[in-house]
């Protein structure tokens, strides 16, 4: 009756009316994220040698859509004072950034290099002086060379150690000070992109077109075992010898697309269940269940490596949040499994097409990329992971849009309201999932700044403040980190 029409009304009206800072929890913090790579430049100063990406960008220009490179990218290694500026400004409570392995350890291993150290005390100590909290990314993609050189970087279980050593090397120098540690950041990207597309560095995979060297039928499946063994000594080491003295929290960064069946067959409903399985899965069901989804088991079966007891035992709960970085999603459509499959990849190995589009309409928004806007995504995935993932302490560390370059004039460059638009909407799911009982306590803006977005170079626009490339690198506010500044005081 009228009254329920009105109810109804005002429920609707409220959530729009609700999104105000002030009715997050009070100790849920909001900041904006970056990583080494994508940020610094200063690729040969300071005493840090070459990273995965350095040689990936050098020997393959033509594999980055604008053939550029991070050797400069935004150049926040000399001006990273402008950066807190710009956060604090924003009022921001924390920032997340990634430390640059081969900058701390050039050779990847050895004898720290006093002037990465340095770096980092310097871009701590300015983010605490103006009351932002650190969230350090131990491992955002850049594996130094030296250790791809020397064994192959994370296809060799050398590399477990390895990262052991640089995860003490910086808990010693960072932890009196840094509270918030994610050992690694989106391993399932690195793992596909690296290693069974072979589209980012390091560019293995089966199609000899495409890579010089490399197997997507198994490489993916090592990779990712030695990540969460990587990952899961880190932990370890950190709740052995540090964590009663520091009292900070660590844990790990995971991403996955929202999936949503094409169609109500049971072909795609399952198969919006074994998509998730193998792209988010992978990870935390072993991180919090001790093993790989059996989908995957069944259908990857030799090609999947198995834990030890005692792998088992040190991986399962190693982490006191999780991480999740989400953009987008995709339908999904379930492919038929022949009787004797041969082994082709990874992505294969999920029989299932992802589609981004259904009878000609676009899942979400379009922004002329991968990504179209499906808000209601993300408020699935936390309500997901906190039903089938034991409700696990939650930062989304990741959470943006992006624009295409191109040659607009810089006023409507700046006039992002897609972005204002996408950001209200996701954090009106955000705050959805929270009152459904999620345990979400913090929010990460991708990105602070516009930066190098990997294989496509400065071809997208993720930031809350446009860098013009064509002007010294200036660093100018769009809409969005007007209105976010509004949001962070509301
Ligand atoms: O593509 C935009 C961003 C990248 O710039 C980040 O480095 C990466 O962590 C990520 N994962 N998903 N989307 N992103």
């Amino acid at each position: 009756d009228h009254h329920d029409v009105e109810v109804v009304k005002d429920t609707k009206l409220d959530s729009k009316l609700l999104l105000k800072r002030s009715n997050f929890p009070p100790d849920f913090m909001f900041g904006a994220a970056s990583s080494a790579y994508q940020i610094e430049g200063a690729h040969d100063e300071g005493g840090r040698k070459p990273s995965i990406w350095d040689t990936f960008c050098h020997t393959y220009p033509e594999k980055i859509k604008d053939h550029s490179n991070g050797d400069v990218a935004i150049d926040s290694y000399h001006r990273f004072k402008e950066d807190v500026k710009v956060l604090k400004d924003m009022g921001a409570d924390v920032y997340r950034f990634s430390i640059s392995w081969p900058r701390i350890l050039p050779d990847g291993r050895g004898t720290p290099n006093p002037d990465g150290i340095a770096y980092y005390n310097k871009l701590i100590d300015e983010l605490i002086a103006n009351g932002i909290k650190p969230f350090l990314t131990l491992f955002h993609w850049d594996v130094p060379q030296a250790l791809e050189d020397e064994y192959g970087g994370f296809l060799d279980r050398r590399i477990v150690d390895d990262f052991e050593y640089y995860s003490k090397v910086c808990f010693e120098a960072f932890g009196d000070r840094v509270k918030h540690w994610i050992t690694l950041n989106e391993p399932s990207s690195f793992t596909r992109s690296g290693y069974d597309s072979g589209k980012n560095a390091p560019g293995r995979c089966s199609n000899r077109a495409i890579c010089s060297a490399g197997d997507s039928a198994t490489e993916p499946y090592i990779v990712t075992h030695n990540m969460l063994l990587a990952h899961a000594r880190s932990v370890k080491l950190y709740r052995e010898k540090y964590q009663d003295k520091q009292q900070g929290e660590i844990g790990i960064t995971l991403v996955t697309q929202w999936m949503v069946p094409y169609s109500s067959s049971l072909q795609d409903t399952q198969s919006r269940m074994r998509s998730l399985d193998f792209a988010y899965g992978w990870f935390i069901q072993p991180l919090v269940h001790g093993d790989y989804p059996f989908i995957m088991r069944a259908i990857a079966r030799e090609r999947l490596p198995h834990f030890t007891e005692e792998e088992t035992d040190m991986l399962m709960g190693s982490y006191d949040f999780i991480g999740i970085n989400y953009y987008t999603a995709r339908y999904t459509q379930g492919l038929p499994m022949p009787p004797n499959p041969v082994p082709i990849s990874y992505q294969n190995d999920a029989y299932v097409n992802l589609l981004e589009a259904k009878n000609g309409v676009p899942i979400g928004e379009p922004t002329g990329t991968w990504l179209y806007s499906y808000p209601q995504g993300i408020h699935d995935l936390l309500v997901y992971t906190k039903e089938y993932y034991n409700n696990p302490k939650i930062y989304i560390t990741e959470n943006g849009t992006c624009e295409v370059d191109s040659d607009v004039p810089l006023d409507t460059a700046l006039n992002d309201q897609l972005r204002v638009k996408y950001y209200k909407e996701h954090l009106q799911q955000v705050h959805l999932a929270i009152r459904k009982g999620v345990n979400v306590q913090g929010y990460f803006c991708w990105s602070l700044m516009d930066n190098f977005e990997w294989s496509n170079g400065y071809t997208m626009r993720f930031g809350l403040c446009y860098v013009n490339y064509k002007d010294d690198l200036k660093r100018l506010p769009k809409a969005s980190h007007e209105w976010f500044t509004d949001f962070l005081e509301s």
